[in-house]
């Protein structure tokens, strides 16, 4: 073994110990805690019930994003339980003196867009949040993972959690990249290969050309799905890619600490010779536009092949579930939904992507069209570019951010039977809507369905 050798991963898991239990878990200390209505009223509510304080409140960002409504976000929220919830967590917040981005704040959006967006997440950072897709942060070279809600309150406690460390894996893509390939079919494609327990008990480095010339909003695409492969989560090694999104933004660090951080993110790299637990590649010239057709993220193929025979019960229950038979070809399945929106396709990329495609054509008339910006400066940058322009134009809906119909949390639901094309990264039963069938895909895809009603393969497929 080569112990002096050390992972990305290592690196920044061996500047956050600050004790470990003899041959047991380690004390790891939290760089930065994002909070949301769902999982953090419990935890709050454990630590008034024990009398104990936030212990630093400066290093937690709230904000509320998974069942606020998605129209009339200036009204009071209708639905009571929402209502609530984002109530609770202003008071809780104000109370302990946190720093909220709620609804109708300029900087209000879904918890993994915003925290990027504004310079929070950092690379070398340990980043926690009671939220599975926190994974999304890794794309800056952070360790970043979701935690459950006693976990939270452990964190709200003592700014500390006590861990297990997990194996380390590599999965390297190397090559160029298709026409029309997305970062989102890069990850879909992996997790169809590895299957949704591919990654279990695994912390996932992504390496390889494939990511080394992604943008940063790509990266955040691809961490973001790690946890679908079972992998407590993913990093990308930081960059010049990730020090020009970094730079500038609102609570990024300036002058001479800026500087000082650049310096120490540069070392910020897996060492020659350092040694992965597990070890996968693949080659970019074999990825294509990818769509699922199950009820798990890794029951995905490539848009130009027909739905694959089911393997087990559970695949034969998942076809049933959304209607579909094997040997069918995708253009068959009349699509009524599509929403292009969620933690893992709603920056202002993802957005552009579509416009692109969509300018000057129409949607299906049978198509519903959701455009779901993540924050409210994606809101922003949609109308500074005349993107929404493009949108309305084509028959689409632009609404105000949130998790919207990537979760059936709020009022964007899909009626029960109906296909939805979905840039999110969940494809559960019942995950859109009681019954509700969704299909994942890169933002382009999804623009083509809306626009054409159906799933079709690219011209240089055909
Ligand atoms: C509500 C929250 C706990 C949940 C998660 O942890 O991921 C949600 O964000 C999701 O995507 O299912
Ligand atoms: S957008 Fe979807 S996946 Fe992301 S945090 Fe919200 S509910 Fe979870």
């Amino acid at each position: 073994m080569n112990d002096d050798k050390k992972t990305l991963f290592d690196k920044v898991w061996d500047a956050h110990v600050v004790d470990t239990v003899p041959d047991g878990p380690q004390i790891i200390y939290i760089d930065k805690h994002l909070i949301h209505e769902v999982t953090s009223p419990q935890a709050f509510a454990e630590l008034e019930s024990r009398d104990l304080k936030i212990f630093r409140p400066e290093q937690i960002v709230a904000t509320a994003d998974h069942n606020v409504p998605t129209l009339h976000q200036e009204q009071p929220i209708r639905d009571e339980l929402s209502r609530n919830q984002v109530q609770q967590l202003t008071e809780n917040c104000e109370k302990n003196n946190i720093e909220l981005f709620g609804l109708g704040h300029q900087y209000q959006g879904i918890v993994h867009i915003i925290a990027p967006e504004l310079g929070i997440t950092q690379p070398g950072m340990s980043i926690v949040c009671g939220d599975s897709h926190t994974s999304t942060h890794g794309a800056f070279g952070a360790i970043a993972f979701g935690i459950g809600t006693s976990q939270v309150a452990q964190v709200f406690a003592s700014q500390c959690l006590l861990l297990n460390k997990p194996k380390s894996m590599r999965i390297t893509v190397n090559g160029k990249l298709n026409e029309n390939v997305q970062p989102k079919d890069v990850i879909l494609y992996i997790i169809s290969k590895i299957g949704t327990d591919g990654g279990t008990g695994y912390f996932c480095e992504y390496a390889g050309s494939v990511f080394e010339e992604m943008s940063m909003e790509g990266r955040m695409t691809v961490c973001n799905m790690s946890i679908e492969m079972g992998a407590r989560g993913g990093m990308i090694a930081p960059d010049e890619t990730t020090f020009e999104y970094v730079q500038g933004r609102k609570f990024a660090p300036k002058g001479e600490d800026w500087d000082e951080k650049v310096a120490y993110w540069n070392t910020l790299k897996t060492d020659k010779g350092a040694i992965f637990d597990k070890e996968l590649s693949f080659d970019a010239s074999e990825i294509y536009p990818m769509i699922t057709y199950g009820t798990n993220p890794g029951m995905g193929i490539s848009i130009h092949e027909v739905i694959p025979s089911p393997q087990s019960e559970s695949e034969a229950k998942a076809l049933q579930y959304m209607g579909l038979q094997a040997g069918q070809a995708l253009s068959s399945i009349k699509v009524n939904y599509v929403f292009i929106g969620s933690c893992t396709n709603a920056r202002i990329e993802d957005f552009r992507s579509a416009a692109q495609y969509i300018k000057g054509k129409s949607k299906s008339e049978a198509v519903k069209a959701l455009i779901v910006p993540g924050s409210q400066q994606v809101v922003k940058q949609i109308y500074e570019e005349g993107l929404d322009k493009i949108f309305n134009e084509a028959g689409f809906q632009i609404r105000q951010p949130g998790c919207s119909a990537c979760l059936a949390m709020n009022d964007d639901k899909i009626p029960e039977g109906e296909y939805c094309v979905s840039t999110s990264n969940r494809n559960f039963e019942g995950r859109q809507g009681q019954g509700a069938r969704t299909i994942l895909a890169s933002p382009l895809t999804a623009a083509k369905a809306a626009i054409e009603g159906r799933i079709s393969a690219f011209e240089n497929l055909n």
